[in-house]
């Protein structure tokens, strides 16, 4: 049996329990030495760059730069390949998030009379071009395709285009392309990690530069994402997937430790923890997980177990629900599931969870794929400040303001004292006796 990091909160010294927050993202400085000649490289050579390292990284030995753009017959191959329950299982998502999605669209626009002639409001236009990344080292994930382009073309996103690595084969993964095309984005490059998120930002022979990028990705593409920041708007921090199972004591500890596996088999980079004050749940989910591993697939064993095995991962026993509600506060997990027979009661004590997952019905995997709320979600405590992904990741918003006649010389009067105080003469003039003239009234 695999060793579980069990931590009794109230035993914890600051620094001890300080280091339980921490994510394998967190300290990233050695991936920015690893990304800047990748970044140079892309930026100064364009597709041969790319070329190179899709045969490095992703091992594309066939890849050149004619094949870099998934063409027609490629997406053709991927409908032929992709079992037609798993297209119809791909359509089920897509209605869901975009009937999530089309509610959350902000209106065009919207104006308030603020003061009798004086309007003002907000007003809602797409982004003009989006890159979307997707990943594909330890899994291929048609699901980050739907989370990614539904909410794009919600908003209604002119140039919106794929990034995602190429199998050793050359080719994308058959069910991303399925998505994307049922989604409605047509553009889809064979490109990974940091020389994606570079293509994307400077462009390239056969990439077309992007304003922003958005999706989950390695260490690798947050790096790159963040040591390109003044060049493309790197959207809200995705990186290791993560969770927080909140469990109180109406539940079975069994199904606490099934639901702490969801995240964990995502990677050895991946946080996850079970959270609860019932020494009860904690004995039961302990006794159950190996249960659990055997039947889960190689891989995903060895990639929970790195992650339950600690540091960044694990058990956590709390002295009241109290104190749960603390470390989940202070943790800002991206996923938070509340495993209670009444999850609302809890509810009203949790601020910083990016996403919050009520009851033993509503497990994370549900919301990973087809439940309609967006699965790309700030990591590494991101969700202290960040929401979800959303369509107004996609969309600019401008402040519009309208002043009639009526609405003028009130407004003006009390404009001319703050810039007549600020020091700005012709701010002042602007709305003094020297309009008046050409106002003419
Ligand atoms: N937050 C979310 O919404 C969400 C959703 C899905 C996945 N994820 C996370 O996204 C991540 C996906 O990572 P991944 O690795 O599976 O796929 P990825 O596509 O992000 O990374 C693979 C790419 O990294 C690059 N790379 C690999 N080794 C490299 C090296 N030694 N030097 C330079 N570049 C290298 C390659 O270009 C490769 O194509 C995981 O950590 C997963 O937990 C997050
Ligand atoms: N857990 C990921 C977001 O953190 C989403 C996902 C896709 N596939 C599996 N899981
Ligand atoms: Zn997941």
């Amino acid at each position: 049996m695999s060793d579980v990091n069990i931590q009794t909160l109230s035993q914890l010294s600051p620094d001890d329990r300080a280091a339980l927050m921490r994510r394998s993202e967190t300290d990233i400085s050695g991936f920015l030495d690893k990304v800047a000649p990748i970044v140079d490289a892309v930026r100064d050579e364009g597709d041969a760059a790319l070329v190179r390292f899709g045969r490095e990284f992703d091992r594309a030995e066939g890849l050149t730069a004619d094949t870099l753009k998934v063409t027609e017959a490629e997406f053709d191959d991927a409908f032929a390949l992709v079992e037609p329950e798993l297209i119809e299982t791909i359509r089920f998502a897509i209605g869901n998030l975009r009937s999530f999605h089309e509610e959350q669209a902000p209106e065009p626009m919207w104006m308030k009379e603020i003061r009798p002639g004086a309007f003002a409001g907000d007003r809602f236009t797409p982004i003009r071009s989006v890159a979307l990344y997707v990943p594909r080292g330890k899994g291929s994930f048609p699901s980050v395709t739907m989370m990614t382009s539904v909410p794009a073309v919600v908003a209604k996103v002119p140039k919106l285009a794929i990034f995602t690595p190429p199998a050793p084969d050359g080719k994308v993964d058959a069910a991303t392309l399925v998505a994307a095309r049922l989604a409605g984005v047509e553009t889809v490059y064979k490109a990974g990690g940091a020389q994606a998120v570079a293509a994307a930002a400077f462009g390239t022979e056969t990439v077309q530069p992007a304003l922003k990028i958005v999706g989950p990705g390695s260490p690798f593409v947050v790096a790159a994402k963040r040591m390109l920041s003044d060049r493309i708007d790197p959207g809200l921090p995705a990186g290791p997937s993560e969770s927080i199972i909140f469990a109180d004591e109406s539940v079975d500890g069994g199904l606490a430790a099934l639901d702490l596996l969801i995240e964990a088999e995502h990677g050895p980079d991946s946080s996850a923890w079970l959270v609860t004050h019932s020494q009860r749940v904690v004995d039961e989910a302990t006794a159950a997980l190996p249960s659990h591993w055997a039947e889960m697939s190689e891989q995903r064993v060895a990639f929970s177990q790195a992650v339950l095995g600690g540091p960044a991962g694990g058990i956590a026993l709390t002295q009241s629900i109290q104190d749960s509600y603390d470390f989940i506060n202070e943790y800002a997990p991206e996923h938070l599931q509340i495993l209670s027979q009444e999850p609302f009661e809890h509810l009203g004590e949790i601020t910083e969870a990016a996403e919050v997952l009520m009851g033993p019905h509503t497990p994370i995997t549900i919301a990973n794929f087809c439940l309609g709320p967006n699965a790309v979600l700030p990591t590494s405590r991101g969700a202290r400040t960040w929401g979800p992904l959303s369509v107004s990741d996609f969309m600019r918003r401008s402040s519009v303001g309208y002043v009639t006649a009526k609405g003028y010389p009130d407004l003006a009067d009390n404009a001319r004292r703050l810039a007549e105080y600020e020091g700005f003469s012709s701010h002042a003039n602007a709305v003094g006796p020297m309009r008046q003239r050409y106002l003419g009234n």
